[in-house]
């Protein structure tokens, strides 16, 4: 059976960064591997009236990194079709339509849509609502809708979104991007809990003391200082990518492995977040923003940064999970811009033995029970390297009997993971398959903004000491203490 997908592309935002830096690359990756090959289109849309030449010029410069034979680019840059076109400008539509409808004649795309919303979300209800004024989608093929992030600035703004969207389409045909569920190891997340018996079998309070997810960026805000400034840390990150991901650590098990049976259990695990109250959020969630250090601006100097603000460009916190499996459980998570490093991991910080039986002094002290034996810690290490890292404890060589903790390593060989389709690669191709698994619903979406509107409201009413942690660092001190009053710490320490 062929591998081919049958689509027309309609890119709203053609002429940005993500549709250059992500979405061309990506485009190319799934022609190379032969799921896009004759039967499909690109219809890149902006303002600014590029020529279908100028486009295939873009295009080709997009995927130069790719270094692939000039004869594919052009064959493959031939696809793409550019239509200046303002999205609040009805009129642009009824033109739309007819270079679809063309463009469907012309490469066989049987009725086929995806129109991939590339651009600022305020945008979005306008464009879903032209698509069906102006009879843009189709009737026998698919109609589907990539959103990309952020999905509202909270839970309002989120449902005003949701509720413009849905009046175009149906769930079944909305999907809403996160790249991090598009990430070789966040997907392998399920792999490693349900497909291995010592795994899920100590998944659970009773044996884990805490859980850790670090997403650690070395750079800055970049060109996206003016949408970060109105974002920060808290929405950029942990209303999405990382409740995701505690989602998927924290779910039960599916009863089948498919869309519906993992997002039925990822709204049961992100209901059950314990909400806080306005008068716990200091104590469960703390805040930063880089100050100047070595050559780098603080946060409040960087281009098109107010010299007052006080947005968080770091977040850790603590989050308690109210079910069965976890009552008791800490998950303490952390992000930021400007810390030491550019990594993505997570700690299972399983509980100790309860007695040191190797070293006698250990064993008692004022008659109660001590153990100096380390954790058993496994990690799931996201980016750069993708493996996992579990430390035991072990006999240290030698006379005597004292033991020291040994790490087991694995890591995907590179040859792997260069072939492995990248998050946007993986995602679009997921879209056209129809397979919204590793895209987010409404209802987690809903949840996790609940959550987060708490910790921002008592942040926007608060105001902070701000700067407060050193580019270069892993974040404020305080972040180190929200462990440290639970006697616990970071794996990762700097
Ligand atoms: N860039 C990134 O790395 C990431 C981006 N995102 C999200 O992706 C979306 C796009 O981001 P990004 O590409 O960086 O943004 P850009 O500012 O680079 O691109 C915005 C695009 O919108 C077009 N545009 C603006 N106004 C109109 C209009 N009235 N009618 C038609 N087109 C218009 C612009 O083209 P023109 O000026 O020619 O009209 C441009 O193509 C945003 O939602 C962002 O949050 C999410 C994750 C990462
Ligand atoms: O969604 C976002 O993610 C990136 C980090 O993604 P990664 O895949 O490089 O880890 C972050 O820089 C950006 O601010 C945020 O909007």
């Amino acid at each position: 059976m062929s591998k081919e997908k049958i689509a027309l592309f309609t890119i709203f935002g053609g002429t940005g960064d993500l549709a250059q830096r992500k979405l061309y690359p990506s485009l190319f990756k799934l022609y190379q591997k032969g799921y896009l090959q004759e039967h499909f289109a690109v219809i890149g849309t902006a303002r600014r009236p590029w020529t279908d030449e100028h486009y295939h010029q873009v295009v080709a410069d997009a995927i130069a990194d790719l270094k692939a034979d000039p004869a594919t680019v052009t064959k493959f840059a031939s696809h793409f079709y550019y239509q200046s076109h303002d999205v609040t400008d009805a009129q642009h539509y009824v033109t739309l339509k007819k270079l679809s409808e063309k463009l469907d004649a012309q490469y066989g795309l049987q009725d086929n849509r995806i129109f991939y919303l590339a651009m600022a979300p305020n945008f979005f209800g306008t464009i879903a609502q032209h698509l069906r004024s102006e009879s843009i989608l189709t009737t026998n093929g698919f109609n589907r809708v990539i959103i990309e992030k952020p999905f509202g600035h909270d839970f309002e703004s989120a449902k005003e979104l949701n509720d413009q969207l849905t009046a175009t389409f149906n769930e079944n045909q909305i999907y809403r991007i996160d790249h991090y569920l598009g990430k070789e190891m966040i997907q392998n997340i399920s792999a490693i809990r349900f497909g291995n018996n010592i795994w899920e079998s100590l998944w659970n309070n009773r044996y884990i003391s805490n859980v850790q997810v670090t997403l650690s960026e070395k750079l800055g805000v970049e060109e996206r200082a003016v949408y970060y400034d109105n974002s920060g840390a808290l929405r950029d990150m942990v209303q999405n990518h990382i409740l995701q991901i505690l989602s998927l650590l924290t779910m039960e098990q599916p009863v089948e492995f498919t869309e519906k049976d993992i997002d039925v259990e990822k709204v049961k695990a992100l209901r059950s977040i314990r909400a806080l109250k306005p008068e716990e959020v200091a104590t469960n969630f703390v805040r930063g923003q880089y100050a100047a250090a070595d050559g780098v601006k603080a946060y409040r100097h960087e281009d098109k940064i107010s010299p007052e603000s006080n947005t968080d460009t770091f977040v850790a916190g603590k989050i308690m999970i109210d079910n069965y499996r976890w009552s008791g459980v800490p998950f303490y998570v952390r992000t930021g811009k400007r810390l030491a490093d550019k990594f993505t991991r997570i700690d299972i910080v399983f509980k100790r033995p309860v007695l040191n039986i190797f070293n006698h002094d250990d064993v008692r002290e004022n008659g109660d029970a001590k153990t100096s034996l380390e954790s058993n810690v496994l990690t799931i290490k996201v980016e750069p390297t993708e493996g996992f890292e579990l430390r035991m404890n072990a006999k240290a060589i030698g006379q005597g009997f004292a033991t020291n903790p040994v790490n087991l390593n694995f890591a995907h060989d590179s040859a792997a993971t260069a072939n492995s389709p990248e998050a946007y690669e993986r995602l679009i191709h997921d879209a056209l398959n129809g397979d919204a698994t590793n895209f987010t619903h409404w209802q987690e979406v809903a949840y996790s903004w609940k959550f987060v509107d708490t910790i921002q409201k008592y942040w926007d009413e608060h105001t902070p000491d701000f700067p407060n942690y050193r580019p270069g660092s892993m974040g404020p001190v305080v972040a180190d203490q929200l462990l440290a009053k639970d006697g616990h710490e970071w794996v990762y320490k700097q």
